[in-house]
């Protein structure tokens, strides 16, 4: 699904990725950590050929993600970047409809099937009351889901999530990343994520890459991933890792 080889990304004249190599199977879920800085967002603007990079970025079957059209690329990938743009004066029916833009003919407008995609993305993400009102009036969670509407109603097979539950309370973040589970195996969704929340992080991906400094210093399971001394080495955390059900859990002590 996903083949990354060799990707380099300056940006402002510093070396913000430096040889990412990354491979992501169909279906699975990669959660990418690492401490402020360290290149998660512009791995994921990579992925969607956003940022201009040296190396590879290989999707299904061996195209490089820079040679798709925009149109293309929008039905193969759906983004949920750190803080969207919304276009003025928006409502979040308006919004989440957004998402089936690369289905409208040019010159076309939206058709009933995808009014109906769009009204079933903002029910799953528990938005049916705030359909009418402008995005501006959401509160910073409300708004959250429904920037990952829009994504889920652009049905691309591949999903990319930067900080997806941020702004969420606790209940929310696990409907929310519930939710994703849930369309990953119904949809056979891929899933990439950026998370800050480790915990959170390990309980819901298959595999995870440490990014340090713009290089992988450790990919593998949750529990190859976080353990104390990567932990301690690259965010300089002092933690405890216990296990839990879902994945280990990562605990701050004093
Ligand atoms: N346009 C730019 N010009 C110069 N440096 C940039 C630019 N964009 C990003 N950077 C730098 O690249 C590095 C990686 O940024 P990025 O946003 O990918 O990190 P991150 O791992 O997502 O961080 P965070 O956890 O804080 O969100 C940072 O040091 C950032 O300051």
């Amino acid at each position: 699904m996903i083949r990354v080889r060799g990707l380099r990304v300056l940006l402002g004249g510093a070396t913000v990725l430096d040889g990412v190599d990354l491979s992501v199977a169909p279906g699975e879920w990669v959660t990418v950590i690492g401490p402020n800085g360290a290149g998660k967002s512009t791995l994921l603007r990579a992925l969607t050929g956003a940022v201009p990079y040296t190396g590879s970025v290989g999707l299904d079957p061996g195209v490089e993600v820079t040679a798709l059209r925009r149109r293309e690329r929008a039905r193969r990938m759906a983004t949920v970047a750190q803080s969207p743009a919304v276009p003025p004066g928006m409502t979040v029916r308006e919004y989440v409809l957004l998402g089936r833009t690369p289905y409208v003919p040019p010159l076309g407008r939206e058709s009933a099937a995808d009014l109906a995609v769009a009204d079933e993305e903002i029910a799953a993400l528990d938005l049916v009351t705030f359909a009418d009102r402008p995005m501006t009036t959401l509160s910073g969670g409300e708004r959250q889901r429904a920037f990952l509407a829009r994504a889920l109603a652009q049905r691309a097979p591949l999903l990319l999530l930067d900080e997806p539950t941020s702004a969420l309370d606790i209940g929310h973040q696990q409907d929310v990343l519930d939710l994703v589970d849930r369309l990953r195996r119904d949809r056979g969704l891929t899933v990439v994520a950026t998370m800050h929340d480790l915990s959170i992080a390990g309980e819901y991906a298959d595999r995870m890459v440490l990014l340090a400094a713009g290089r992988v210093a450790a990919v593998g399971t949750p529990a190859e991933v976080l353990t104390e001394s990567l932990l301690a080495t690259h965010y300089r955390a002092r933690v405890r890792v216990l296990p839990g059900e879902h994945g280990p859990l990562v605990v701050p002590v004093r």
